[in-house]
């Protein structure tokens, strides 16, 4: 959903310094803002932190110095679960699933912070949204192909009905025709109205259907910008170049 010029932050990192070590930040620094229902990508090269950025906003990093906030609230310390409840989900890369539940036992258990009264129904609402879940919900996730899995685990995460969802690379190792099933299911869930932000490796695809990119090298970000535009840009060129500029990409 391409937001509106006027449109509010939602959620703000302020001199944002994380990393898994006090004396040794990844995160060195991070300004940055996402306004409501906004599709954010998050590029980089390997090792960048993009991974160590999303987690630090997940909780799941800790935070030397610098804040985060969502709608008002200040998250820095708050644990990772109430964060959930106050409206940010998050899928990890990986074990984002319980792979020997089928998919009605993951979401009965990820619908386990709701109150009982309203489990049901918020799983009738997933079901909706996702109807191939609904056809395969006595499957066990061990058994879905990689685009199956990855729905399921973004099912789980919208459970809580977030206002931000962000996903961590959920196009890894999947094949391109999968990638793109995995990106259509986004792009629909951000129509909904839910600002999303993705960490991505397939960055022509991705800036196909993202509003705007931040690119983190070296833990700073280093550029950011429309998501239209910003693919013919030198920097991305010089960081991409060979490997997965999207003009690299493009190539025959
Ligand atoms: N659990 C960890 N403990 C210590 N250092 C870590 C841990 N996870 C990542 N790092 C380090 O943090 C740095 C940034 O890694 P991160 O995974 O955030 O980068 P990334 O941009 O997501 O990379 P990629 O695109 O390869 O997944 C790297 O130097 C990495 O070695």
């Amino acid at each position: 959903m391409k937001p509106a010029a006027d449109a509010p932050v939602v959620l703000s990192t302020h001199g944002l310094v994380s990393g898994y070590e006090r004396d040794l930040p990844i995160i060195r620094g991070v300004d940055m803002k996402v306004t409501k229902g906004e599709f954010l990508l998050l590029l980089g090269p390997n090792g960048a932190g993009k991974s160590t950025l999303v987690k630090t906003i997940a909780g799941l990093v800790p935070v030397h110095a610098g804040t985060i906030v969502q709608e008002g609230v200040d998250l820095t310390s708050m644990p990772p679960h109430l964060r959930v409840r106050h409206g940010l989900a998050f899928v990890p890369q990986t074990e984002n699933v319980f792979t020997t539940m089928t998919i009605h036992e993951n979401l009965l258990v990820a619908a386990q912070i709701l109150p009982k009264a309203s489990r049901a129904g918020r799983i009738a609402d997933l079901y909706a949204m996702f109807p191939d879940l609904l056809r395969l919900k006595t499957l066990r996730a061990g058994q879905l192909s990689g685009g199956q899995r990855q729905m399921l685990a973004v099912a789980r995460a919208l459970i809580v009905e977030p206002s931000v969802l962000i996903l961590d690379e959920p196009s890894a190792g999947l094949a391109p025709r999968i990638v793109r099933e995995v990106f259509d299911n986004l792009k629909a869930v951000n129509a909904t109205g839910v600002t999303t932000i993705l960490v991505e490796q397939n960055v022509k695809a991705a800036l196909a259907i993202a509003d705007r990119a931040i690119v983190l090298v070296e833990g700073q970000v280093r550029l950011e910008g429309d998501a239209h535009s910003l693919g013919d840009d030198a920097v991305m060129a010089e960081l991409y170049l060979g490997a997965r500029h999207p003009s690299a990409e493009a190539r025959p």
